[in-house]
């Protein structure tokens, strides 16, 4: 070793350094120059370094990275993030192959460390892989509460959260109070969660607790959605480099005391007897604790208080921030562009009049609003890279290799953006789905909000509801004054989500008359 380093101290500077820099190219080009591809066969993409792959070259903008970098390797691209392999979709032949032709394959989601702490071990309907026990609790979701009939009798519960909504801007209005956009129709549907799930409005936005949930909701998507080392390089598992297990460890710990107060105050009710809610109707919780099954294929007999804390926590992740985003971003949208919300304001004043509040039933009759609305899905898609699949097992698409258990990413936030598919794609023009048949109900895939296929969107059918009525009531109720530099700011904040960094805040101003606010 002495001698190595007299050696080296002999040696002058210039060459030292050419050492050490030749050195550190040829770690860096070492990828390059033995091998072409991220793995056998694997799809084209950019070659990243050893053990790091491509990371140190992503940003924590992974969607926005992904959509550049199909620019140049096309739509379906592979990359190393770390040691794991993950390929890229960004077409809809391709997301149709995969996620509906192949569907089979590609039915579970990659589990990472964080996923593991909030999801109860991957037990719970968001991430579960896809086997008996998803069937199960997906199917008890889609009969018991959102079949058709359930989401039509959640209707008057819909009703009093949105009229209590304008009701609070009303009064905000006459003391020119600001509002904040987001805030509060995430209230509105945190609300509408608790009633479907206990049959209840927990959440107060002035009160502390309601404002801790809005908060806690928005951490763990950030943890679930940034790319952590310790799931992508086995060895640092142990020390959490990012800290992300421990933070989402005790954003876990509150969110299940919250839900064993709920099972507990049930439970302590139930005592009494069981009591249908004012639909006649047993909500979520009770549910769960009266479900049993003696069938010797059902995985679960009877749900553990578990299995029922897995579910609330997946209801209050996966169905709030997601739809009060979409409200943030669609009145950005429509507020910016004068000509279409003088558009959207005439058709609503035609349907609706002056004299009464906008109702659910009335959006059917409103083409040029939904079309709005189909147009904030595709450019501000709630979850950008929809919630990551996986392969199950090793397999072929397009002729490439897929190694199992490979990440997959269908960027629809990309697709969206995509002058392939759109002309002007980063322009807001309702008028393109005007007379069109394109939906964002999964069908369609170049419009993917709510994904497609058996892993879409159980909420879908309250997620889509709530989004046009919250949206159509804000416009048709209130004149807006936001200020300029928020309306024109549309940098995204990023998480597993996308909201608005900005937050739109601004002061409503009545259109009604006032005795249709009292
Ligand atoms: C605008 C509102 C919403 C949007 C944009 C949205 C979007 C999504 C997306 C993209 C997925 C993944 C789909 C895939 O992998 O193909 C998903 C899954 C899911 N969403 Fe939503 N969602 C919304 C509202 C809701 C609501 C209101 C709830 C419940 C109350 C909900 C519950 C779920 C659940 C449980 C899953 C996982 C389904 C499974 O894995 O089987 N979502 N959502």
């Amino acid at each position: 070793m002495s001698t190595i380093t007299t050696y080296l101290s002999s040696l002058p500077l210039f060459t030292t350094t050419l050492a050490i820099a030749t050195s550190i190219l040829a770690f860096l080009l070492l990828p390059v120059i033995i091998r072409r591809r991220n793995w056998c066969n694997s799809p084209p993409g950019p070659i990243g370094l050893p053990i790091l792959g491509y990371l140190p070259y992503l940003s924590d903008r992974l969607h926005e990275d992904l959509f550049h970098l199909a620019q140049t390797y096309g739509p379906l691209f592979s990359l190393q993030m770390g040691q794991k392999p993950a390929i890229v979709v960004s077409s809809p032949e391709i997301a149709r192959e995969i996620l509906k032709q192949k569907e089979s394959m590609f039915s579970s989601r990659t589990i990472t460390e964080a996923v593991r702490c909030v999801a109860y071990n991957a037990t719970s309907l968001v991430f579960v892989p896809y086997g008996t026990r998803w069937r199960l609790l997906r199917k008890m979701l889609t009969t018991e509460l959102f079949s058709t009939r359930a989401i039509e009798l959640l209707q008057p519960a819909r009703k009093q959260q949105v009229h209590g909504l304008l009701s609070t801007f009303y009064s905000a209005s006459k003391s020119e109070t600001f509002v904040n956009i987001a805030d509060s129709t995430f209230f509105v549907s945190a609300n509408l969660i608790s009633n479907l799930v206990c049959s209840k409005t927990l959440f107060d936005p002035t009160k502390k607790k309601g404002r801790e949930l809005k908060e806690m909701v928005w951490e763990i998507l950030e943890d679930i959605g940034a790319p952590n080392l310790a799931d992508l390089i086995p060895f640092l598992k142990l020390f959490d480099p990012q800290g992300v297990k421990r933070r989402v460890q005790k954003l876990a710990k509150k969110l299940d005391d919250f839900c064993e107060k709920l099972i507990d105050q049930r439970l302590e009710e139930r005592k009494e007897g069981l009591k249908m809610n004012e639909n006649g109707r047993l909500d979520m919780l009770d549910v769960f604790l009266n479900y049993r099954s003696d069938r010797k294929d059902d995985e679960l007999k009877q749900f553990s208080r578990v299995d029922i804390k897995g579910m609330l926590s997946d209801m209050f992740i996966a169905g709030t921030d997601t739809s009060s985003s979409t409200v943030e971003w669609g009145m950005t949208e429509i507020l910016r562009k004068p000509e279409i919300y003088k558009k959207i304001v005439s058709e609503l004043d035609q349907v609706v009049g002056k004299n009464r509040f906008i109702e659910e039933t009335d959006i059917a009759k409103l083409p040029y609003f939904q079309a709005a609305v189909k147009e904030v899905f595709r450019l501000h898609p709630g979850v950008p890279l929809l919630i990551p699949r996986r392969a199950n097992e090793a397999c072929e698409v397009c002729g490439y290799y897929v190694p199992k258990h490979a990440t997959v990413f269908v960027n629809i936030w990309g697709m969206g953006r995509d002058s392939k598919l759109w002309s002007e794609p980063y322009e807001f023009k309702p008028e393109r789905f005007l007379g069109s048949e394109i939906d964002v109900k999964g069908q369609d895939f170049e419009l993917l909000p709510f994904g497609t296929g058996r892993r879409s969107c159980v909420g879908m059918p309250l997620g889509h509801r709530m989004v046009h009525y919250s949206l159509a009531s804000l416009l048709h109720a209130f004149e807006w004054n936001f200020p300029a530099d928020i309306l024109e700011d549309m940098t995204e904040k990023v998480a597993i989500t996308l909201q608005k960094a900005k937050v739109l805040v601004g002061i409503p101003k009545p259109r009604l008359p006032d005795s249709v606010y009292q």
